[in-house]
């Protein structure tokens, strides 16, 4: 039947993908320990901001993670560029591609273990921001390998978890941390979301 493609799964992550965690890490690390030493953005190197910075001094390590700790820190997080209006034209798919295509679409983040304020910050973030039809999308867990999908667009460089072979395939979204991280071939990278994220939709349907 014309039109009736089976839909295509995608997961988003939240943070680094939609949400500037890092850009607000660092503005709130400066606001609140203007003496101690920071990394800058072009310096960020890994995942965990934590480790980093308790590889500089081992106490700062604390110091950081008490800025995102922080209640409000995940509700004010800012829009990464472009990513709202993507999240709006990738839910009103199908769009007028080359063939037919119907997407699942989820947003997929994973909790701190100090979950006090980020949990509920997440849902509000998401509902100031993409409106409460997006909150039903949520999907919260700390293990995304066992979630089933065909993309996950993430920043984490190396996503690991209780399945060792999750049915999505990882496409890295660029972030201060991971930008030197070589991808091994063949997995990609989604450089912003002014890349071609379409084109990626669009390659793994005609797979
Ligand atoms: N560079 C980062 C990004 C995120 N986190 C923390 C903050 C979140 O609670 C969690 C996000 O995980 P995601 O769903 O984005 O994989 O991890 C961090 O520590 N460092
Ligand atoms: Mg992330």
């Amino acid at each position: 039947m014309a039109g009736a493609a089976v839909p295509l799964r995608v997961l988003v992550d939240m943070d680094g993908v939609l949400a500037d965690f890092e850009g607000a890490v660092l503005r709130g690390f400066v606001a609140r320990f203007p003496e101690e030493p920071r990394v800058e953005l072009a310096e960020r190197r890994g995942f965990s901001v934590r480790e980093q910075y308790c590889s500089l001094r081992e106490d700062l390590g604390d110091k950081v993670a008490s800025v995102y700790e922080s209640p409000g820190f995940f509700l004010e997080l800012d829009p990464i560029p472009g990513a709202l209006e993507a999240m709006q034209e990738m839910v009103r798919i199908p769009l007028p591609l080359t063939y037919a295509l119907s997407l699942d679409f989820f947003i997929c983040t994973s909790p701190l273990k100090k979950y006090e304020h980020c949990i509920v910050e997440k849902y509000k973030w998401v509902e100031k921001h993409l409106g409460p039809k997006f909150v039903e999308r949520i999907i919260l867990t700390r293990d995304k390998t066992v979630v089933s999908a065909d993309l996950l667009f993430d920043d984490k460089d190396t996503i690991r978890g209780a399945e060792r072979n999750p049915s999505w395939e990882h496409i890295l979204f660029t972030c201060c941390h991971n930008s030197r991280f070589q991808l091994q071939p063949p997995r990609r990278r989604l450089l912003s979301w002014a890349d071609d994220w379409k084109g990626i939709l669009e390659s793994k349907r005609r797979q």
